[in-house]
């Protein structure tokens, strides 16, 4: 395994005239600092990636360039770098942002090595705009954990999220609670006012349903037209009550598909973590069960979790 950090310094020996018009010819900021954290030289690039004239950079303390969240801490990497000198290429180490003059911030990612300058020490940044990649990663994480049509979050992460309650809820012993509910007929609502007129039902439930939730609560589309909504500290009692809310205010939506409007209901079952389930998957086992057991008894009702059998945490 090749070790990229922490190389001995190779030491440049140059002079800010020297210098210049190479660091001028880069595409990426480059920003040289002394040992009293000054800025000695900067390419154009640096100007207008920061937002300051050269002239404004060249001369400043370095913390022109920082968040103020994170000047004390990037002093003291300074400080450490003067003590112990070493190259550190781009992209292995904790995200960075600079300071712009309006501001905002900028992500970049840094490389350093050790110059000599005009017979100074001195430690020389290229810090490079990475806006572009640290967009599409969040893009591609958001578009991986939701789902397109609702903005609701996916099985996927409903999952993860179940998973993460469990172990919080045992150790905490706090009550956390799932509602999970599927449309009823929902074939034939499609087959009456068309795969558009379904899809309707199903946005604007999310969109009613997002509002209707705390800023803890996670909102998921679990499969076609089946949801689950985790309701962290949460009694079984009052998830039953939150369920019957959304079960009722959904029965009296009216969805339109073209011209003609409609109606719809859901079956919901409800179901609080126990002492003694071993996973997530029994929770979700339960709720499902406990869903199916809705449609069973004619449908458009909330079916909760049986206590006297399955227990559940209270807090
Ligand atoms: N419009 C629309 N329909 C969907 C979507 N995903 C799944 N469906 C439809 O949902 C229907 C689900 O049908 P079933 O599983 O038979 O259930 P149901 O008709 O709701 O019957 P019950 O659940 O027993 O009340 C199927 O016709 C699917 O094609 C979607 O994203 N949009």
């Amino acid at each position: 395994m090749t070790v990229l950090t922490h190389k001995p310094a190779n030491k440049l020996i140059t002079t800010s005239s020297d210098l210049l018009p190479f660091i001028e010819s880069l595409p990426d900021a480059i920003v040289i600092v002394n040992q009293e954290h000054r800025i000695v030289l900067v390419n154009t690039v640096a100007a207008v990636m920061f937002g300051h004239p050269v002239e404004a950079l060249n001369g400043s303390d370095l913390t022109l360039l920082i968040p103020v969240p994170n000047r004390n801490s990037h002093s003291q990497s300074v400080e450490g770098y003067f003590r112990a000198p070493h190259s550190r290429p781009m992209g292995v180490e904790k995200r960075f942002s600079g300071l712009r003059a309006d501001g905002t911030e900028v992500p970049v990612d840094i490389m350093i090595n050790t110059i000599v300058l005009d017979g100074a020490e001195a430690a020389m940044a290229v810090v490079r705009d990475v806006s572009y990649q640290r967009a599409l990663e969040e893009r591609l994480t958001r578009e991986s954990l939701t789902d397109g049509m609702t903005g609701f979050f996916n099985r996927r992460y409903f999952v993860a999220q179940l998973e993460a309650h469990h172990s919080d809820a045992l150790r905490s012993g706090l009550p956390t609670s799932v509602m999970m509910f599927d449309f009823d007929h929902f074939k034939t609502i499609n087959d009456q006012y068309g795969h558009a007129g379904g899809d309707t039902v199903l946005i604007d439930t999310a969109t009613m349903i997002q509002r209707e939730l705390r800023a803890l609560d996670v909102a998921c589309r679990i499969g076609g037209e089946e949801f689950a909504i985790i309701l962290p500290n949460t009694q079984l009692n009052n998830a039953v009550a939150f369920a019957e809310r959304i079960r009722k205010r959904i029965e009296n939506m009216e969805f339109s598909s073209g011209d003609v409007t409609f109606h719809a209901t859901i079956t919901v079952g409800v179901a609080s973590f126990t002492s003694t389930d071993t996973s997530y998957d029994s929770l979700m086992k339960r709720a499902d069960k406990l869903l199916y057991a809705g449609k069973a008894a004619g449908r458009n009702c909330v079916i909760a979790q049986d206590s006297a059998i399955d227990s559940p945490l209270i807090a």
